[in-house]
């Protein structure tokens, strides 16, 4: 399956992201499409030996737009400068006619405003271009929905300024003859073009505003820095950030910007990752570990070798994401494009019976023709198609910001609705750096065995990925404990793990494990007891089916795990625990969080069985978690939050990720998400209401009352850009629960 980012043209509206999105998912071969209208851009996923890149631009071409390809990010947005040119004309022309025609709309004999101005044939010649030129965008935008049998709003604007300019031009010509059928011969020329202009003007601010809802991403992206310093063959040389090529040790002084992901070779220093993962207090970073592109080094002087360069890096990763779930849909969003879908021609059938109407009932050609036009234009949706995609803009962007990546539109909507949240223990609640506080063999100190058994439980653990296993193989170190070779290493999830040092069989694991392999753990039964009492996590060992000894390890709480429990029920939801350790420990750990519920003990499987539990008790189950042992109930929950600094498995099977593993990002996701659908709804609102209001009103039912076709531009551009500036108002959401 390929993967492809195209730049859009010549997009007017969500209805031609809509046309966009269905003539590429009809192409065979198309896996996937989504258009994001806020960045005019479409993501395809496409089979390459079914069709092409070239296939798919034809298409988008024979539909009346551009397409193309996006290789480096690259966020230069088309250029406003002709929409603003003949935004500029379009206003000054309709402040001269607008002039022109105020003695014939008020009815008041204004004489300071010169009689010539009022002239047919001038208005017509000042009319025509704004029609033609400055509107020029709307014909092509209709005929282009014309041809692929669709109606969009630029359907509506055509129809009605076309309508009330045409119905001018007859009259500047033929007013003897209207005027001989008692019609009154006003032209409307005026009405036309300041229609065209307002709702230019709308489309302008709405880019603007649009452009701002790219913000976060763009915010993100100048981060990068632009060169990096590198050595090669002996020779130090700045060069450009694209010739950087994995391998290369790079220098970066203090206060620079870490130009790509690499590893520290040299030097120590304190990091600032803000940007990147929310966490605001710098990071402490020595050799061998890995540092981010595009974050601070604040004080050292560091030597690094470059591992991700380009569009793999974090940060290139982290802009995808970001711009993927941007563009998804939420499920709310489906149910307004099918209501959208049909509003368009139903508002054109509205039109039309209101013109018969007004026609039959009064005769009055004038009228009825004003009616329509009104109905048109005032009815145009697309703050209706404006309403969802930019709040969820601005939601993810604002989420990005603070170091939590929402994987898409769905989960964002999910996670508002959740009434349980379970907390892993290890690595979630806890630091997950844990160390090694107590070792003991069986025969107790002095037997002489304690260091050879320690080397063969650090040989083992040196296999293991779990964070005991670390702990373990950090305190063999301190031991200057050497690892022997270990083979048949296997390591059970959830349980423990085992190898053969020699012919010795070692098993590190929990008591249940070793039990259940037939080994006695009585002797040991009280020590590990005491040990679990002051949270301590116990791992038992044994050699060739015999129990040899028992190490302790303790973890500490993570600085807001309190603060965040006590947060999370403050905000209405049931929170619990559930680890795979044993119950002791987890007892002790829950009651110092005041979590009351928990479950302990739990093997992978068993875990997602807890949460398939909770969930058929009709609760809406959010999962956060960091391990190998997390992903099937991460999957299973129905929204799965990983940590980031937890392993890859995990962020794979999760829906929300909080990069930095700061927890306080758990209430600010839940908070984001309850403002961004609280937003949406908003949005929804305002997009309705206006238009269930506005079109009886425009059809004349207030009669004697008449809306002037002027007011209808006025309220449809202004309805779009109201919805655009709540949405942006969504970037005020900070929560923090640390002050
Ligand atoms: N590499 C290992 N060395 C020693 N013991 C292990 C190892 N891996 C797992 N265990 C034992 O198995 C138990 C369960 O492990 P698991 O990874 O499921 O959970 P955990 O990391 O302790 O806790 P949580 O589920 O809260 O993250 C551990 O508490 C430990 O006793
Ligand atoms: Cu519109
Ligand atoms: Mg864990």
């Amino acid at each position: 399956m390929t993967h492809q980012t195209l730049k859009l043209a010549g997009m007017s509206c969500a209805g031609c992201a809509d046309s966009i999105e269905r003539i590429i998912k009809s192409i065979p071969g198309v896996i996937r499409c989504q258009v994001n209208f806020g960045m005019e851009q479409v993501d395809v996923d496409y089979d390459p030996k079914r069709t092409d890149l070239n296939t798919i631009q034809a298409k988008v071409r024979d539909a009346g737009f551009q397409a193309t390809p996006i290789t480096e990010i690259n966020l230069e947005s088309r250029p406003e400068k002709e929409l603003l040119t003949k935004l500029s004309i379009a206003i000054v022309i309709s402040i001269i006619l607008f002039i022109g025609s105020l003695p014939m709309m008020t009815g008041l004999s204004l004489s300071f405003i010169p009689h010539w101005l009022h002239d047919p044939l001038l208005q017509l010649t000042l009319a025509t271009p704004v029609q033609f030129w400055c509107g020029q965008s709307f014909y092509k935008n209709a005929w282009k929905a014309f041809k692929n049998r669709t109606a969009t709003m630029d359907t509506l604007v055509v129809l009605g300024t076309s309508a009330a300019y045409f119905y001018s031009l007859f009259l500047t010509f033929g007013s003897d003859f209207i005027e001989k059928q008692g019609f009154n011969s006003h032209v409307y020329y005026e009405a036309s073009a300041i229609v065209i202009t307002l709702i230019l003007l709308g489309r302008f601010l709405e880019k603007r505003a649009r452009k701002e809802t790219a913000a976060a991403i763009k915010q993100l992206m100048g981060l990068q820095a632009k060169t990096a310093r590198v050595i090669r063959e002996e020779q130090t040389l700045d060069i450009p950030i694209e010739e950087v090529k994995v391998g290369d040790i790079i220098l970066v002084r203090p206060g620079e910007k870490i130009p790509v992901d690499g590893i520290i070779i040299q030097g120590s220093s304190s990091i600032d990752e803000s940007m990147v993962t929310g966490e605001s207090l710098p990071v402490r970073k020595t050799v061998n570990q890995q540092v981010i592109g595009a974050t601070i080094n604040k004080t050292g002087s560091l030597q690094m070798q470059a591992l991700r360069v380009g569009k793999d890096t974090v940060l290139a990763q982290i802009v995808r994401l970001v711009q993927t779930a941007q563009a998804s849909k939420a499920p709310i969003q489906r149910l307004v494009d099918r209501v959208t879908a049909y509003f368009v021609p139903v508002v054109m059938i509205i039109a039309v019976i209101t013109f018969l109407f007004w026609i039959l009932r009064t005769g009055n050609l004038t009228l009825a023709l004003i009616t329509m036009v009104e109905v048109l234009i005032i009815a145009c949706p697309c703050a209706l198609g404006l309403a969802t995609p930019t709040s969820i803009m601005v939601g993810t962007g604002q989420g990005a910001k603070q170091g939590i990546l929402i994987k898409n539109a769905e989960s964002l909507e999910l996670a508002q609705g959740i009434t349980t949240i379970v907390l892993d223990k290890t690595g979630t609640l806890t630091q997950g750096k844990p160390t090694v506080t107590d070792f003991l063999t069986r025969e107790g100190v002095g037997d002489g065995r304690e260091l050879s058994l320690l080397q063969l439980v650090v040989s083992v653990e040196n296999h293991s990925e779990h964070p005991l296993g670390e702990a373990i193989v950090k305190y063999g170190r301190l031991n200057a404990i050497k690892t022997l070779e270990v083979t048949e290493f296997d390591s059970i999830t959830g349980s423990g793990v085992q190898g053969k040092v020699g012919s010795d069989l070692v098993q590190i694991g929990t008591q249940q494990w070793l039990e259940s392999q037939g080994i006695e753990t009585k002797v040991l039964k009280k020590v590990a007891h005491d040990w679990e009492w002051q949270k301590k996590t116990v791992a038992w060992i044994a050699v060739n089916g015999h129990l040899e000894g028992l190490i302790a390890i303790s973890d500490v709480l993570k600085p807001f795990s309190s603060s965040v429990v006590a947060k999370l029920k403050k905000i209405g939801l049931e929170v619990m625990m559930m680890t795979g350790d044993n119950l002791e420990t987890a007892e002790a750990i829950a009651s110092e969080l005041g979590i009351r519920r928990f479950f302990a003990a739990l093997r992978p499987q068993e875990k997602a069985e807890k949460i398939e539990y909770l969930q058929k008790k009709g609760k809406i189950v959010a999962m956060v978690g960091d391990g190998i042992n997390d992903a099937i109930a991460l999957a299973q929950a129905d929204l799965g939050i990983a940590i980031g600094t937890g392993t890859d498995v995990a962020i794979a099977a999760s829906d929300i990720t909080l990069i930095s593993g700061d927890l306080q990002g758990i209430v600010t996701a839940i908070e984001l998400s309850r403002a961004t659908m609280a937003n949406i709804k908003e949005n929804l609102f305002f997009a309705f209401i206006y238009n269930l209001i506005a079109i009886p009103i425009a059809a004349g039912i207030l009669y004697p009352f008449l809306l002037n076709p002027i007011i209808a531009g006025a309220a449809m551009a202004l309805s779009s850009l109201s919805v655009v500036t709540n949405a942006l108002r969504l970037r005020r959401v900070h929560p923090r629960v640390g002050g």
